[in-house]
């Protein structure tokens, strides 16, 4: 489960991108989760972001069902490039929701095919940032070699930080820069706005929203670190999520004929983890795919 931003306290987190930023369990099953944001959510003076509101009893009201659940399907997470098995899997999760009494609402969230885009502009804008004070000085790695002061920093950045963290840097610097900022990064986050509109919108009529987790199964370690972008794709239905500060949690739907898991995705609406977690007990109580595993 991802929580709503300011659910869980980031405290003793390395920061990343300050304002997407937040913990989150992963579980066996959606008992555990519950169990576990019972234990981790809640204000916590040492993370400014965390909000005072009570903690809910999730464990306590996990296994009631739903009444009149309003399910919203995002025409824009079953597009062009979903993996079929993935596609179907997750149809069959939707049904097993109806049989239950749950009814399917097709949704748009117009502003959908842009988050990619946004996310890898304000989450690199914010790491190039927070990532700055590793610098061989203050903190992280610092290079064996005894050179001056400006070569002690670039020397310890360059040997400290692999190749993808070190993209996000210069992409991130690169769209702060004076010139760039409101082409890319104000641009950007006028578009998370927008994103943020459509869930509202979508929540007004639905409980939660449903799609694929990731638009095809796991794909071989290492197979796309020489292609960034095609890594980044494999984010397009979960950014949204990140960038709107919503509550979303994925939970086991079957696998592929390779044997790989697939994920459904439940999106909700802030602060609303207990229906969520609710929901997804809903499908688990109902089928026995987390407790299936893949043979490795
Ligand atoms: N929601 C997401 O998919 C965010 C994580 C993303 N994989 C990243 O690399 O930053």
């Amino acid at each position: 489960m991802k929580p709503t931003y300011g659910r869980v306290s980031r405290y003793g987190l390395i920061a990343f991108a300050s304002s997407l930023d937040q913990v989150g369990p992963f579980s066996h099953d959606v008992r555990d989760c519950a169990l576990l944001m019972e234990a981790i959510a809640g204000h916590d003076r040492r993370d400014s972001t965390s909000v005072d509101r009570p903690v809910p009893a999730y464990t306590r009201t996990l296994d009631q069902p739903v009444t009149g659940l309003r399910i919203g399907v995002p025409k824009e997470f079953f597009g062009q490039g979903l993996d079929a098995e993935v596609g179907a899997a997750v149809r069959a999760a939707l049904k097993e929701y109806e049989k239950r009494g749950a009814t399917l609402v097709p949704i748009s969230l117009p502003h959908s095919p842009y988050a990619l885009a946004a996310y890898y502009i304000v989450a690199p804008a914010e790491a190039s940032s927070n990532l700055a004070r590793f610098d061989g000085m203050h903190y992280g790695h610092r290079t064996a070699e005894k050179v001056d002061l400006i070569a002690t920093y670039s020397k310890s950045r360059a040997e400290g930080f692999g190749p993808e963290v070190q993209r996000r840097i210069i992409l991130g610097t690169y769209v702060l820069s004076s010139g760039y900022k409101d082409a890319y990064y104000v641009k950007a986050l006028k578009v998370r706005r927008l994103v943020k509109k459509d869930f509202d919108d979508a929540f007004a009529t639905c409980d939660v929203v449903m799609g694929p987790t990731t638009p095809s199964a796991a794909f071989e370690a290492g197979e796309k670190s020489d292609d960034p972008l095609a890594l980044y794709l494999s984010d397009v239905y979960t950014v949204s999520c990140n960038l709107a500060g919503i509550p979303g949690l994925s939970i086991p739907c079957g696998f592929t004929k390779a044997g790989l898991p697939i994920g459904l995705q439940l999106l909700g609406a802030p602060f609303e983890e207990e229906k969520l977690l609710r929901i997804a007990r809903m499908y688990e109580a109902a089928t026995d795919w987390h407790a299936k595993r893949p043979t490795l």
